[in-house]
């Protein structure tokens, strides 16, 4: 039998008062997919988050949590675990304790000592396992979140904004966990501001603006979206590059680049072919190429271009 999807959405709206959080809402996410919510402050992104949660129904729409469809009663779908607006803890107990007390309250069965310090070590917190979480910092409490989402073995998970207040060691705890998820076939959905976050985690995003959807796709679309982009370029002969850029179809020079790093660099706007063209002219001439990235990345680019003129437009 095939898989059902994890989430379907389709025309999904949700109001509160005069506010249109929502406002027609498709969203499409497979099994072991990670999948980034993104967009302004008020976008709607932690009230369709809520809603996978089954915390809240939508107005009008549909909605179909892996394969079956989510009525107006307001409990978690089956399958699913996650949170908004931080993790529910209890800031007496310790992290061992939140753990037995949530996995009880969901009946027990995933109250095993075992996959409880099993879930710990995934996030990192074996340490501070007896540690009452009054005392867990920010990083700590979101970990500690994800750990009792992960007791109970979801097959959607959903977080927002996970990596709020995590420490570099946090952050990789929870990408670690997070992609070893999507591969074993659970679909995460999870907001983020961090746009460096949503790229190393996800492969296809869907950006919201004023509840509405102005993009869902994979990361690689998004090039498409932004036309030409600024690419900083550090080569071995930064003047022979600067010679081949500026005779290259399709690419153009921006001047005043400067130093990058120590480096002297060369900030050139072309669209991608054109951009390949550059690099095999370099090639070609023996000229090695030592970085090229995008100035400000193709996320990024695509969240300024597509929800700035609708923000102004408020
Ligand atoms: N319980 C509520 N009562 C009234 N208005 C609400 C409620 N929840 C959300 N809203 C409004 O709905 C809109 C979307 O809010 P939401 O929290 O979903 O956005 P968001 O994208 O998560 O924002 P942020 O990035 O700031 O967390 C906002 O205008 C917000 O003020």
């Amino acid at each position: 039998m095939e898989t059902p999807p994890a989430v379907r959405a389709r025309g999904i709206t949700r109001c509160f008062d005069e506010v249109v959080a929502l406002d027609g809402v498709d969203l499409d996410v497979e099994p072991g997919r990670i999948h980034g919510l993104v967009g302004p402050n008020g976008a709607g992104k932690t009230t369709l988050l809520g809603l996978l949660l089954g915390l809240a129904a939508a107005d009008s729409g549909s909605l179909h949590i892996l394969g079956a469809p989510v009525g107006r009663a307001l409990a978690a779908p089956e399958g699913v675990a996650g949170f908004v607006d931080g993790p529910g803890l209890y800031p007496s107990l310790t992290a061992r304790q939140n753990l037995a007390a949530l996995a009880a309250l969901r009946g027990g069965r995933d109250a095993r000592t075992t996959a409880i310090d099993d879930v710990l070590d995934q996030v990192g917190l074996t340490d501070v396992a007896d540690d009452k979480a009054r005392g867990f910092s920010l990083g700590m409490r979101q970990r500690l979140g994800l750990a009792a989402a992960l007791l109970a073995e979801p097959r959607l998970l959903v977080l927002d904004e996970p990596s709020n207040g995590l420490d570099p060691a946090g952050k990789k705890h929870v990408h670690g966990v997070l992609t070893r998820l999507a591969a074993e076939g659970t679909a995460v959905v999870l907001s983020s501001h961090r746009m460096d976050d949503l790229e190393a985690l996800c492969s296809e995003v869907t950006i919201l603006a004023t509840g509405r959807v102005v993009f869902s796709g994979p990361l690689s679309k998004l090039a498409a979206e932004n036309g030409e982009l600024d690419y900083r370029l550090l080569t071995s002969d930064p003047r022979a590059a600067r010679t081949l850029a500026a005779g290259t179809d399709g690419v153009r020079v921006v001047e005043g680049a400067g130093e990058w790093r120590g480096a002297e660099a060369l900030v050139v706007c072309a669209l991608v072919p054109a951009l390949d063209e550059l690099v095999a002219r370099l090639v070609r001439e023996g000229v090695a190429i030592r970085e090229l990235a995008p100035v400000v990345s193709p996320l990024e680019a695509a969240f300024l271009t597509l929800t700035q003129p609708q923000e102004d437009g408020r």
